[in-house]
């Protein structure tokens, strides 16, 4: 007989605070504090930002540590753009897996994307360069090229200095039509920098793993289906991936706690096969 355990996955209508999921314009104080960080994100990144972080964290040079410790370590970041999470960050992540796990039962990559992909939250931390939130968390857009209206509190753009400068605020800006998102300059965040240790770390992650981690904030392109222009045909065969991710990890935000030590020696087995012991951070 099938046990709860096993039913495939039901996305709820509301967030745990009895809300539509992602609603940035509801009334209420989180409300308020959400809009505040998209206010500083949107003016804070730019072309010039972007590159300087990109050569910063490329030194890998902050920490030695496994995919687990970074796990754990992950419980210290508070994430003040998530308008649906109050929950320790280790449980985001293990609600995540958990809900893709039931329904792609052997797509064993997947769980362990889905177990990692807000690792790279880590740089807010004091040891790993203490960025502000709006440098860490919260939907990601390219620079370089006009701001698209789907953007959340788009208006904020407007402070932004690469916003009127002529050679960032046309369509392509410095990109051409379907030059692939590998050679976009995404705002600098979580989902880049974490994908930057995982390929300069050997991960054997699969290519779709690796593009659902770099690309799953980007909101405006795999929720509003703007910025297509840019993508080239592998980006459009991982998309299929990213869109399938999407929907377990926005979904499974509840209060339905993971038992942590019931679910570790799974995962463990994925980060031994996928990832070296230690990384460089
Ligand atoms: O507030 C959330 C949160 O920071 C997530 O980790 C990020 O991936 C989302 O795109 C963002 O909207
Ligand atoms: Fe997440
Ligand atoms: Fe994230």
């Amino acid at each position: 007989m099938a046990t709860k355990d096993d039913e495939a996955f039901l996305a709820p209508d509301m967030n745990a605070f009895g809300r539509q999921f992602r609603d940035y314009d509801a009334e209420s104080e989180r409300q308020k504090s959400v809009q505040e960080f998209y206010r500083l994100q949107h003016i804070n990144q730019t072309v010039d930002f972007v590159t300087k972080m990109r050569a910063e964290y490329g030194k890998l040079d902050k920490k030695v540590m496994s995919i687990w410790e970074c796990c754990e370590l992950l419980n210290e970041v508070v994430d003040e753009s998530d308008p649906d999470l109050d929950e320790p960050q280790i449980q985001h992540l293990l609600q995540s897996a958990e809900a893709i796990r039931k329904d792609y039962p052997n797509e064993d990559w997947l769980h362990l994307t889905a177990l990692i992909h807000d690792l790279g939250k880590v740089i807010t931390l004091p040891q790993f360069g203490g960025l502000p939130q709006w440098a860490v968390v919260g939907d990601t857009f390219p620079v370089g090229c006009a701001f698209d209206e789907s953007n959340v509190h788009h208006m904020y753009f407007m402070k932004n200095q690469d916003f009127h400068n002529k050679a960032y605020n046309t369509k392509n800006g410095i990109y051409s039509q379907g030059c692939g998102l590998n050679n976009v300059m995404m705002s600098w965040g979580h989902d880049d920098y974490m994908y930057l240790v995982a390929k300069e770390n050997g991960s054997t992650l699969p290519s779709a793993g690796q593009f659902i981690i770099r690309y799953h904030s980007f909101y405006p392109l795999h929720t509003a289906g703007e910025y297509t222009h840019l993508m080239n045909e592998e980006d459009t065969e991982n998309l299929k991936w990213l869109h399938v991710f999407n929907k377990y990890e926005l979904y499974s935000k509840s209060k339905v706690h993971i038992d942590v030590e019931k679910v570790k020696p799974y995962y463990m087995s994925l980060i031994k096969k996928y990832f070296p012991e230690n990384l460089r951070w």
